[in-house]
């Protein structure tokens, strides 16, 4: 009787259901900051050594998987090409004991990935809620690579931390998406002050900085490869 196996090229299960085969791992090219890097991966596939199989379990397991192509790109922004990215960071005075060591924390680490002081530009604002429209009219100037947007929103008594919580949040967004210059959300929400110092240079790290990493790989992503 003939079999009712499938040819082997249909027969491609993720290795999260199959053992892992290593003579068959994928090559991918990493595409980082302008130099490409071939790298194995674990996306690997492995063909399936059991030979029949029901054209109902065969039809289950390509709809389960994709197919591995011989090269696939990645393409990432860099974080060791700062020098010569402009930045605007927009920054809250509202609750100004924290978003002053957030502000700190991003320049540092913007200088520590050799951003030229005269390439930031820092605007204060009175509140996150009005990040928003600020962060947006500098993205379409044309002048930064990326906006940064620093803010602490703390729960008080009332239902209005949502609000601004939201309003900043959704307004960081649009001004991304309107200027087509990534802003990068570096508001803090809290339900208190001391959640807020942990996050701003205390237990639990500075959010400045980590955001002006973002801003940095997303700029270096515009720049290097989606222009
Ligand atoms: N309560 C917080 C505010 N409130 C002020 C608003 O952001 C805004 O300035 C005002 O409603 C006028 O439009 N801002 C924060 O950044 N953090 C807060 O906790
Ligand atoms: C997030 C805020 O705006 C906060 O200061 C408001 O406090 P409250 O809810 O007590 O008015």
């Amino acid at each position: 009787m003939k079999s009712l196996a499938s040819p082997p090229c249909l027969r491609l299960i993720p290795t999260a259901h199959r053992q892992l085969n290593s003579r068959q791992s994928s090559s991918a090219c990493y595409i980082h900051g302008g130099s490409s890097v071939n790298k194995s991966n674990n996306l690997s596939f492995s063909s399936s050594t059991s030979g029949f199989a029901s054209p109902l379990a065969v039809e289950k397991e390509l709809r389960s998987s994709f197919v591995q192509t011989a090269a696939v790109r990645h393409v990432t922004g860099s974080l060791i090409r700062g020098e010569g990215l402009r930045f605007a960071i927009v920054v809250a005075r509202f609750n100004e004991v924290v978003t002053k060591l957030l502000l700190e924390g991003a320049i540092e680490t913007f200088k520590k990935y050799s951003v030229r002081e005269e390439d930031i530009e820092v605007i204060w604002v009175p509140g996150s809620f009005e990040i928003g429209v600020v962060a947006q009219n500098l993205g379409k100037s044309g002048k930064f690579h990326a906006v940064l947007c620093i803010g602490a929103v703390i729960r008080g008594d009332t239902t209005h931390y949502d609000a601004v919580a939201n309003s900043a949040a959704s307004g960081v967004l649009s001004a991304s998406i309107n200027s087509g210059v990534p802003c990068i959300f570096g508001v803090l929400t809290c339900e208190d002050m001391d959640q807020a110092l942990n996050r701003s240079g205390g237990k639990a790290g500075n959010k400045g900085a980590e955001t002006a990493l973002t801003a940095l790989e997303m700029a270096s992503l515009f720049e290097h490869h989606l222009k």
